[in-house]
């Protein structure tokens, strides 16, 4: 292990870039964060401008880099890039210039064509060599879309000059001054386009989403050489070595190395992951199989259950219902409200995913009276989110795992009152480690492993340290009271949406 050695992590998120600077004993030693505009230009619709996500990455990266450089001595040598997955950016390979904004992971407007793949019986087959539901969700369809409707897209695919990425790829791009065009298989893995049992892009799957194989990246292992920054960016050339999706990045940095090792990630949106070692595990639960990161020659997988609203609960409140003013006043107001009141939130602002998967549920609350108060809506926020991780577990635990322990991290488990709620309600035991950027920590482990800094899996699995255990201590008849209201919402959200389809 080289002593003096650092790793530059970009943690690309749904809300903000956080670059992160990690040592060899894996601690941080520096952070810089900036957040960027979401645009809705229609209701369903989540777009992000990529030339902010590129300037806010590169910011954040020179920033923390010259900070820890001058804080510590010592240099970094690598980098590692965890982002928020599925979102599409499609570029133009001669100008690099994107040809759009990106569509977001959360953006609903390709449900109707998922409705009509539905239709047209092709769940089976998708669904048997991506490991994926068909959704608007993921990568695929988002693809699609901007191929029928962003002006010249699909002429310059023809003439081979259209370059389809997620986040960390077409960062890729640019950090490589237009010379790499590339991805790892954990983001692959979320396209609906590459079949996971054969780790290759799937050509029945691209003709099915009508895509053009020219316009996709190579695809590599996480822990690989997959380019190198040219030195217009950080002063010197610098390798990118670790690339994950970062929920697989999250499951890395938790040192969930072994089959049955679950973790969940509370930023955004929540997702669970769970570890299936090198078994692809079909779920009959409505999870996905995916792809998690490997060291070693085989690939491994996990179940996933994604939640699409999680700690953006209380930035809907901070921001839109405008009755709190930063996220983490929830923890009080939930204490303040004393108990649930029979006051139910379904935050289906952009769909319920797993286990539910219905691209037309919509938002809502259950049980208002004229004495809730803003305390009731806080506490009925945060309660959402567990009990939503409670419908992931029970899909879980059907599909044959015992997921008695989980480890958590992300913004939102910085709340102490939702980690507590969330053991209750589960009945689970919860663990909070003493690092919550997991996110990054599991692109620095990547990159680091692959830069030598790291000797093995079983240093890193040494560094993982618990901060606190939150143990259940809710009576059961409390917990199936609260559980059976939680249910009657959510199947009066679904009931609604299928209304709203007739
Ligand atoms: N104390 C808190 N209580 C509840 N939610 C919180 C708290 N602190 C942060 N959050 C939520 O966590 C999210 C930020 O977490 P982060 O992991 O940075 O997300 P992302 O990577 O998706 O951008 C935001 O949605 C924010 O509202
Ligand atoms: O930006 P995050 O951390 O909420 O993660 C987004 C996920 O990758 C979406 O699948």
């Amino acid at each position: 292990m080289q002593s003096d050695a650092l790793i530059l992590t970009l943690d690309q998120g749904t809300t903000s870039s956080r670059a992160m600077v990690f040592d060899a004993s894996g601690a941080v030693v520096a952070v810089a964060q900036e957040e960027f505009a979401q645009h809705f230009p229609k209701p369903g619709w989540v777009e992000h401008d990529p030339e902010d996500i590129w300037q806010t990455t590169l910011d954040t990266a020179r920033r923390a880099m010259v900070a820890a450089e001058a804080e510590t001595g010592g240099k970094v040598v690598s980098i590692g890039i965890a982002n928020q997955r599925e979102t599409v950016i499609v570029w133009n390979r001669e100008t690099g210039k994107p040809v759009s904004r990106a569509i977001v992971w959360q953006d609903r407007r390709t449900a109707s064509m998922c409705e009509a793949l539905k239709a047209g019986g092709h769940e089976d087959m998708v669904n048997e060599r991506s490991g994926l539901t068909i959704d608007p969700y993921f990568s695929g369809t988002k693809l699609r879309w901007i191929l029928e409707n962003v002006p010249d897209a699909a002429s310059l695919a023809d003439a081979g000059k259209l370059a389809f990425g997620t986040v960390d790829s077409f960062l890729m791009y640019r950090l490589s001054g237009g010379q790499a065009h590339v991805t790892d298989e954990t983001n692959a893995s979320r396209t609906l386009l590459y079949n996971i049992r054969e780790g290759r892009w799937d050509e029945d799957l691209l003709r099915l989403l009508k895509v053009p194989r020219s316009v996709l990246p190579d695809v590599k292992t996480s822990a690989a050489a997959f380019c190198d920054a040219v030195p217009e960016w950080f002063g010197r050339v610098l390798p990118v070595t670790g690339v994950a999706g970062d929920q697989q990045s999250a499951a890395f940095g938790q040192a969930c190395f072994h089959p049955g090792m679950v973790k969940s990630t509370y930023g955004t949106g929540c997702f669970l992951l769970a570890n299936c070692g090198d078994e692809c595990l079909t779920s009959t639960n409505r999870l996905l199989s995916t792809i998690a990161c490997r060291t070693g020659a085989a690939p491994q997988f996990a179940v996933e259950g994604s939640i699409f609203i999680a700690g953006a609960v209380s930035q809907w409140l901070r921001d839109s219902l405008q009755i709190i003013k930063s996220a983490s006043e929830t923890e009080l107001l939930a204490q303040q409200a004393g108990g649930n009141e029979g006051v139910y939130f379904v935050p289906a602002f952009t769909g319920l995913g797993a286990p539910h998967w219905d691209a037309d549920a919509r938002g809502a609350m259950y049980g208002l009276t004229r004495g809730t108060n803003k305390a009731d809506i806080a506490r009925a926020a945060l309660e959402s989110v567990a009990y939503q991780t409670l419908d992931l577990l029970t899909a879980l635990n059907a599909d044959g795992f015992d997921a008695g322990r989980i480890r958590v991290d992300g913004g939102m488990v910085a709340n102490s009152w939702f980690l507590q709620f969330l053991a209750d309600v589960t009945a689970t035991t919860i663990d909070r480690p003493d690092m919550i950027e997991s996110t990054a920590r599991g692109a620095a482990f990547l990159s680091g492993l692959q830069s030598g800094v790291f000797d093995s899996v079983d240093t890193l699995e040494k560094l993982w340290q618990s901060e606190t255990v939150f143990r259940p201590s809710m009576h059961d008849a409390e917990r199936k009271v609260l559980v059976t209201g939680w249910q009657k919402a959510v199947k009066t959200t679904l009931y609604r949406a299928q209304l709203d389809r007739e």
